[in-house]
């Protein structure tokens, strides 16, 4: 068995994945609120400058919580997106945009949420995702909250090469994640110091 799959193995590289969480949630919730819409910000201006970003069709984002990244200016401009719902072990996309008339209400984890009756995405009209993580390395691989969703969503076919960028403050973009044998690498970061695409 290879080193990656051993019981012992996986739950060391867990229980580091732990650590790394808390002491960069902690660093996250410290930020003062200023200096979080700020950088917030730039994080919106870089990706609005993407050419791949502005010829989306449909661009999968996020409600964001615990001091994540606000898409908020993003999130306003009248274009498709997708937000995610958390069913079970699942993340099931539904349409939004900013004049419709489909609710967002708080879900599970107290994650803003669309309503469960609002219509589905089609995932072969998803250009771009934007995925929210704890931090992302500079090769790609992403720390989450460790619920698996993102990872279990990005190893299913649909979605497979699609550009998936990881949202992260600066300081959340460190030189080394400890990965898993199911950890896929993201495309790219964006922080408010720029987009850092995969090479
Ligand atoms: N804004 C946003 N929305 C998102 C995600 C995200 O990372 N950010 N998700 C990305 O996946 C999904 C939600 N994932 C979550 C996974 C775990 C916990 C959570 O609270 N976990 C517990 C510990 C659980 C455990 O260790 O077993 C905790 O942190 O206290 C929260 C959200 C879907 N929506
Ligand atoms: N492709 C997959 N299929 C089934 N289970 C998976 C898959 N990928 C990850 N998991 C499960 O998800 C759990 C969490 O993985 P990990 O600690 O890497 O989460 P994370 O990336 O930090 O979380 P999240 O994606 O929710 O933000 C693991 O226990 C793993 O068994």
């Amino acid at each position: 068995m290879s080193e990656t799959y051993r019981p012992a193995a996986i739950a060391k590289i867990q229980d580091q994945k732990a650590q790394m969480r808390r002491s960069l949630l902690k660093a996250r919730q410290a930020m003062p609120p200023q200096v979080w819409q700020q950088k917030c910000d730039r994080i919106c201006t870089h990706l609005t400058q993407w050419p791949t970003f502005q010829s989306a069709r449909t661009i999968l984002a996020y409600c964001s919580f615990r001091n994540e990244p606000h898409l908020g200016s993003l999130l306003a401009q009248q274009r498709s997106w997708g937000l995610p719902r958390c069913e079970d072990k699942d993340l099931i996309w539904h349409r939004w945009f900013p004049s419709c008339s489909w609710p967002l209400r708080p879900g599970t984890y107290g994650i803003t949420e669309p309503d469960p009756t609002s219509p589905l995405i089609d995932p072969h009209k998803v250009d771009l995702i934007l995925v929210p993580a704890v931090a992302c390395d500079v090769r790609g691989y992403r720390l989450g909250y460790g619920g698996g969703f993102y990872d279990r969503m990005l190893s299913q076919a649909s979605w497979h090469g699609k550009p998936t960028i990881g949202i992260v403050f600066e300081f959340a973009r460190l030189p080394q994640i400890p990965k898993n044998s199911w950890d896929r690498p993201l495309s790219g970061i964006c922080t408010e110091s720029g987009l850092f695409l995969a090479s």
